[in-house]
């Protein structure tokens, strides 16, 4: 596991303090850059080959018809981030990054975790595998995203199972459910949590699902062990990524926030998680858009880091 290099940060921070500014006076943008010069080893960091992920899987709680748009439009989207349709692809356009797209097993949907548990421990292990292998190791930042009709309602019951609460704390509109359909995605939270109370990560994992999450899991643990930072999306990303916390709660030290969803549960997601967002645009995609989005802003943060003068060089003050 590679560990952040303080000295790589500080001498990042002494020359964000050397170049012709006021200190400080770049805010967020300098402690990003030291983040990057940590976490990569690099007190010149780079972000030559940025690589964005999006995993994708069906759901079984989709039984409980708990979502607006039927299970097919998951692999249909999947063929659209293939042929450069989705929002995602025009992001990564001007962001510069490279998509990868993983469905994991479409055609075999978790089971329903309102019944039993969505996943066996063999299937989370496979998924977290087939997340671990995405990840290239020449990539100098890694953006995570997830695509699979139903993840809403798994994610809320991803954090109502890390971090307490109930479906009122958690369960959030989607992709647009209202009236019945809210108050039949609180009960399939409210079922599962009743049904399921795992204690580590993979059996949370194994209890609510899904291959998506799993393998978000399995790229963040990985992208840890080769000293490559990441950026998570929005609430169906962090709740992925909030399971790692239970068995390390210094586990997504390496990650930071791209956004703040519109999601409500988010808000309370961000809190417990402590992280501060890059960009809070009320988007509520998914896709890693919003990892997409901020990608924009570091790569302004890392230009002025490596090209401003310093007061040195241009002979000021
Ligand atoms: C066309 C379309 C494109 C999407 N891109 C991301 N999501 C997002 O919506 C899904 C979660 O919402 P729910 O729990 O309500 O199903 C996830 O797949 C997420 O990535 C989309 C959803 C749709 C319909
Ligand atoms: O914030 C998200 O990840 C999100 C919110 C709504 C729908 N899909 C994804």
């Amino acid at each position: 596991m590679r560990s952040f290099d303080h000295a790589a940060a500080e001498a990042a921070r002494a020359r964000q303090n050397s170049l012709t500014k006021p200190e400080g006076s770049l805010g967020r943008l300098e402690d990003m850059v030291v983040f990057l010069a940590g976490w990569q080893g690099r007190a010149r960091p780079r972000l030559d080959r940025v690589q964005a992920v999006i995993f994708a899987g069906n759901h079984g709680v989709v039984a409980q018809a708990v979502n607006p748009f039927p299970q097919s439009v998951t692999a249909q989207m999947v063929q659209n981030f293939r042929t450069g349709g989705a929002a995602i692809n025009q992001i990564c356009k001007v962001a510069w990054a490279d998509l990868d797209v993983v469905p994991l097993e479409l055609d075999r949907p978790t089971r329903d975790f309102t019944r039993e548990c969505a996943m066996t421990a063999q299937e989370v292990q496979e998924a977290m595998h087939r997340g671990a292998e995405a990840v290239s190791a020449d990539s100098d930042l890694i953006l995570l995203g997830e695509m699979g009709i139903g993840n809403s309602t798994v994610a809320a019951a991803l954090a109502a199972s890390v971090y307490g609460g109930g479906p009122d704390d958690w369960v959030g509109p989607g992709t647009g459910a209202q009236g019945d359909m809210m108050s039949r995605k609180r009960q399939a939270v409210a079922d599962g949590l009743a049904r399921h109370q795992p204690g580590n990560g993979a059996d949370t994992l194994a209890a609510f699902g899904g291959r998506e999450q799993a393998a978000i899991c399995g790229a963040i643990l990985r992208a840890r062990e080769l000293g490559i930072p990441v950026i998570l999306d929005g609430f169906i990303c962090c709740a992925a990524a909030a399971v790692l916390t239970r068995d390390d709660p210094d586990a997504l030290a390496h990650c930071l926030l791209g956004h703040e969803s519109a999601e409500p549960g988010h808000q309370r997601l961000v809190a417990a998680l402590a992280m501060t967002p890059i960009l809070s645009l009320d988007m509520r995609l998914g896709e890693g858009s919003g990892a997409a989005m901020a990608l924009m802003i570091l790569r302004g943060a890392l230009s002025c880091h490596n090209g401003m003068a310093t007061f040195a060089e241009a002979g000021i003050g």
